[in-house]
């Protein structure tokens, strides 16, 4: 887990001390789904809301009660259409983020298996990307995330295909 705070926007003047302990962290629920050639899915924040345009991974708010689990396949269902079991999501990583309007801790899960295709249902865009991504501006909570990518594919470059099996001779029945 990363504890450490990104601040969103260092331009802008911190809430200190008590203040800062007042303000409690909002749990997200964020989704990497990824496909089977590695692309990752974007999509825009809708428009009305803060960072409206902004490139993230889709996901949402924990409601009261729910898991990071529940939360993302509730989330994915209302925004993309798409259904999501419990079994296919992995959590990953944590960042707590430090946004003018919130203070965020978003749970960022990896996704590997879902049905159905992506519907834009709150007119959002979607991309399907691979790194370096190709859309901008990107939410400055996702870009870690894009760093924590790039580092594992250099340490776990993508696996070769799996090599041929040696030719067996068809009279190589093991008899003698
Ligand atoms: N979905 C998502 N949210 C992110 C990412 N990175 C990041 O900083 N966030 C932040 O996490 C928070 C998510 O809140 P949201 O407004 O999208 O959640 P929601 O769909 O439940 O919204 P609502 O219930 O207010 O309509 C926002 O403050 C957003 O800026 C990301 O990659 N994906």
């Amino acid at each position: 887990m990363n504890s450490r705070i990104l601040h969103a926007d260092p331009q802008l003047p911190r809430t200190g001390g008590a203040q800062q302990a007042q303000r409690q962290a909002i749990d997200v629920a964020v989704g990497i789904l990824i496909r089977a050639d590695g692309s990752f899915l974007l999509t825009t924040r809708p428009s009305g809301k803060a960072y409206a345009g902004y490139w993230e991974f889709p996901g949402g708010k924990l409601e009261a009660g729910e898991t990071v689990a529940q939360a993302l396949a509730r989330e994915l269902n209302e925004e993309l259409g798409l259904t999501l079991e419990a079994a296919a999501i992995r959590p990953w990583r944590q960042q707590l983020v430090d946004y003018p309007h919130a203070l965020v801790r978003l749970h960022f899960c990896k996704v590997h298996a879902w049905r159905g295709q992506p519907q834009m249902r709150e007119g959002q865009q979607h991309a399907w990307q691979t790194l370096p991504v190709q859309v901008a501006p990107v939410l400055p909570g996702t870009i870690p995330v894009l760093q924590w990518l790039q580092e594992q594919a250099r340490e776990k470059p993508p696996a070769a295909p799996p090599a041929k099996p040696a030719h067996r001779s068809s009279n190589n029945s093991g008899m003698r």
